[in-house]
């Protein structure tokens, strides 16, 4: 063990009501939006294969030409409330946006920056409208901040020298100044979602990054940050020297999920978050270059994470005019639908404590100790669903969730082990199995044999 002295602050998994209201969402809308829109990965008529939101990098433009995008951002189409009518449909919860990406536009009107949105044709408080919209669709929103900053000009990769060092405290100053300003100007925000903090500068702010976590949690009570945020003094990033997460959740998984049957990652809070192509986070013209995820990937994606405690914060890239491609839309609506019917398995549902079956994954609504959420993707060709429960559980009876007041057909294998049958199953969808158990001290309560 190690002496950690600016490692984690608050003691995890934490239960006070913000967490537990972070927790019980589960599904979020990720919003990817800047000046990278406006190109869309295309630049002088050529196609960049990469991440849009890195086009300033990956076709090597000067900073003074990219910045000038600026001049041209003027989201016609924008409609906050459009936009939070399309999420509330889709079944989110929460949503998490760029206030400022690596590029280092922000949407906001910064006091600290004219690289801003006040400085657009657009002009108006972009933020503000988006936050205020979707809170009254009763959906919770998280700022995302890069730290990375692609055009303060003290920003500052490595620390070599003692200038390094001057500029990069001046940098320090204006990452807490703009995330005090956006928890100042926008009080109904859940969380902070920090990124662009890989870098040997960052690790070697470790106390740094330990003060600011601090000082933003006593200014705004219950904020929720992840585990991106911090480094500790030795710079271990995430998890501490001793391997304790810093952070309120755990936030790596990116673009990949846990193996499903991992259930060291159920121990802490965590965060999936996903593309809809292979790998673009900021709107790209050409979604022919990679995989395009179908409503069925993703919604077995939601449904993993849920299975082993996790959150799925689920990534959207709007336009430069300010509207969402079709794809994106028709992908809203699909899941939405499935939501409609099924969102009981998700909402304030967590890890069962059950090992991964065949036909799919369970779920345990956090309220009763004893419903267990078996959502299946995988029907069994002889229509019999085996579940191992835990020893001396007794199911009381399952139905499809569709269908609550239709019994299905038990037998007992041994203790605790069932085929359930569900032959008659037209639906092609994921869909839901409840099983309810006799509690503990029901007197069907098989006792262990003494041998
Ligand atoms: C390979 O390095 C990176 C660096 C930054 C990212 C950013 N994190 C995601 C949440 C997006 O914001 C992406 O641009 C992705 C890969």
């Amino acid at each position: 063990e190690k002496e950690v002295k600016y490692g984690q602050i608050t003691e995890l998994p934490r239960q006070d009501d913000a967490m537990k209201k972070w927790r019980s969402n589960r599904f979020g809308q990720f919003i990817h939006w800047g000046l990278y829109a406006i190109p869309g990965g295309v630049w002088k008529g050529k196609t960049y294969e990469y991440a849009a939101e890195f086009l300033k990098s990956s076709a090597g433009i000067s900073t003074a030409t990219w910045d000038s995008l600026q001049y041209q951002f003027n989201p016609i189409k924008f409609n906050a409330m459009a936009w939070a009518k399309m999420a509330k449909a889709m079944g989110v919860k929460y949503a998490t946006i760029t206030t400022k990406h690596h590029e280092g536009f922000c949407l906001w009107p910064s006091e600290y920056t004219d690289f801003d949105i006040e400085n657009t044709p657009y002009g108006k408080d972009l933020l503000g409208e988006f936050i205020e919209a979707y809170n009254a669709e009763g959906i919770d929103v998280s700022l995302y901040y890069s730290v990375l900053d692609w055009h303060h000009p003290d920003w500052r990769y490595k620390l070599n020298s003692e200038e390094d060092k001057e500029a990069f405290e001046r940098l320090k100053i204006f990452t807490k100044n703009q995330l005090l300003e956006l928890l100042d100007r926008y009080p109904t925000v859940k969380g902070l979602w920090f990124d662009g903090t890989w870098d040997q500068c960052w690790k070697d702010n470790g106390q740094f990054s330990y003060e600011l976590e601090k000082k933003l949690k006593e200014k705004h009570p219950g904020l929720v940050v992840n585990s991106r945020m911090r480094a500790d003094e030795y710079g271990s990033r995430h998890f501490d020297s001793n391997g304790v997460l810093m952070g309120d959740y755990e936030s790596g998984y990116e673009r990949r999920l846990p193996n499903p049957w991992d259930i060291e990652v159920t121990k802490n809070d965590w965060e999936c978050c996903m593309t809809i192509p292979e790998n673009q986070w900021g709107y790209h013209k050409d979604w022919t270059l990679t995989h395009i995820k179908t409503a069925n990937e993703l919604i077995e994606m939601l449904v993993q994470c849920t299975s082993q405690n996790g959150n799925f914060l689920l990534n959207f890239g709007p336009t430069g005019e300010g509207d969402f491609r079709e794809e994106e839309v028709k992908l809203a609506k699909e899941i939405g639908d499935w939501m409609d019917d099924n969102s009981s398995a998700i909402y304030n549902c967590g890890y069962a404590g059950l090992k991964k079956q065949g036909w799919g994954y369970f779920t345990q609504n956090n309220d009763s100790e004893t419903t267990i959420n078996m959502v299946v993707f995988n029907k069994p060709i002889n229509g019999k669903y085996r579940v191992k429960l835990n020893k001396g559980s007794v199911i009381k009876k399952a139905y499809l969730l569709s269908k609550p007041d239709k019994a299905l057909d038990l037998e007992e294998i041994s203790n605790g082990e069932y085929f359930i049958e569900a032959k008659k199953v037209k639906t092609k969808d994921p869909f839901v199995i409840i099983i309810e158990l006799e509690n503990k001290d029901s007197k069907k309560f098989h006792q262990k044999a003494l041998t």
